[in-house]
């Protein structure tokens, strides 16, 4: 029987507490019914990820797994972006002990998500592109607004998504649909995703996407959760193995990588791309 450890600031008078987060860049929201915490990115427009939201993700994962919460559901404050991925001015002209400590944290944020013992599940409420991706697929279950688009896109700006990032994408596609992706740089639309498997369920609002994580975390009340619990880590022990031994040559390969001319001639080309975009839009 599931019995949460209580961490809550607010007194438990509603159905709802809310747990201290480090700053407002995410939200912790427990359901006091169901035992489950929604964690919500809110740093406008787009989740960038920049050094201080991924600092605020993984303590926010932290926080979730100390409360022992029955499940861990993600999802975004932004009307239309899951998560943009990577904030890309981290990337371009960088500061190098910054850009150290992006990629050091984009590391543990995936490693606590994946490594997490309760379930998880993303209620893709709009685009999850690379980092965005990389979140999704750290989780157990995916369910994502019509119109929108996943993937890792990576190859686009001349970065190569390391094993650890491509080992959810590979946890969940074929091989072979994973490798044509990645190198093409596919951003798969809501309907594709389904249909590869990418997600697993379509919802029609963010509201019926939290719904749907929830009756997906509800499945698994009656199983023995250490039972449960061993069960998915053995599933992922040998990803995260892999992991921690490369990680730290990891670290150097993305910096020597980033800090390459044609990279970052490439990386400011992108930028400009985007802000053009957004120039036409208007
Ligand atoms: C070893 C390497 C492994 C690398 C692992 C991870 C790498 C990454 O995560 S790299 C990041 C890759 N991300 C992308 O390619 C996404 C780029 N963004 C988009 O495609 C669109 O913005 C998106 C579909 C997410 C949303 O589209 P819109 O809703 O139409 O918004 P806009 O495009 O108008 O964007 C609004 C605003 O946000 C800025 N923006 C968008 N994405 C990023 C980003 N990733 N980093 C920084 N800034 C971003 C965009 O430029 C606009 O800015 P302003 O013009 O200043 O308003």
């Amino acid at each position: 029987m599931f019995s949460p450890r209580v961490v809550s600031l607010v007194p438990r008078t509603g159905p709802r507490r809310f747990m201290s987060t480090a700053s407002k860049l995410t939200t912790v929201e427990v359901n006091d019914k169901t035992g489950i915490a929604t964690l919500t990115m809110c740093r406008p427009p787009v989740n960038g990820q920049n050094l201080e939201l991924l600092l605020d993700i993984k303590s926010s994962i932290k926080e979730i797994e100390n409360d022992s919460s029955r499940g861990l559901i993600i999802t975004s404050a932004s009307p239309k972006v899951f998560c943009a991925g990577l904030d890309i001015l981290e990337m371009h002209k960088p500061d190098q002990q910054r850009l150290r400590a992006v990629w050091t944290e984009l590391q543990n944020v995936w490693c606590a998500l994946y490594g997490i013992s309760m379930p998880t599940a993303a209620a893709i409420n709009g685009h999850a592109p690379a980092g965005g991706c990389l979140l999704a697929t750290a989780c157990e279950y995916r369910v994502m607004v019509p119109d929108c688009r996943i993937g890792l896109n990576e190859t686009q700006l001349g970065i190569i998504a390391p094993k650890w990032l491509v080992s959810g994408f590979l946890n969940i596609l074929p091989k072979r649909v994973a490798e044509r992706a990645l190198t093409q740089s596919r951003l798969f639309t809501t309907d594709e995703a389904l249909q590869e498997g990418l997600i697993d369920e379509i919802a029609n609002s963010k509201e019926e996407a939290v719904e749907k994580c929830a009756a997906f975390i509800g499945t698994f009340s009656k199983v023995n959760p250490v039972a449960r619990a061993l069960t998915k880590l053995q599933f992922r022990a040998e990803n995260l193995r892999q992991f921690h031994k490369e990680r730290e040559q990891d670290v150097e390969n993305f910096l020597s990588l980033v800090n390459r001319p044609e990279v970052q001639k490439g990386i400011g080309a992108y930028l400009e791309g985007l802000k053009k975009k957004k120039a036409n839009k208007q």
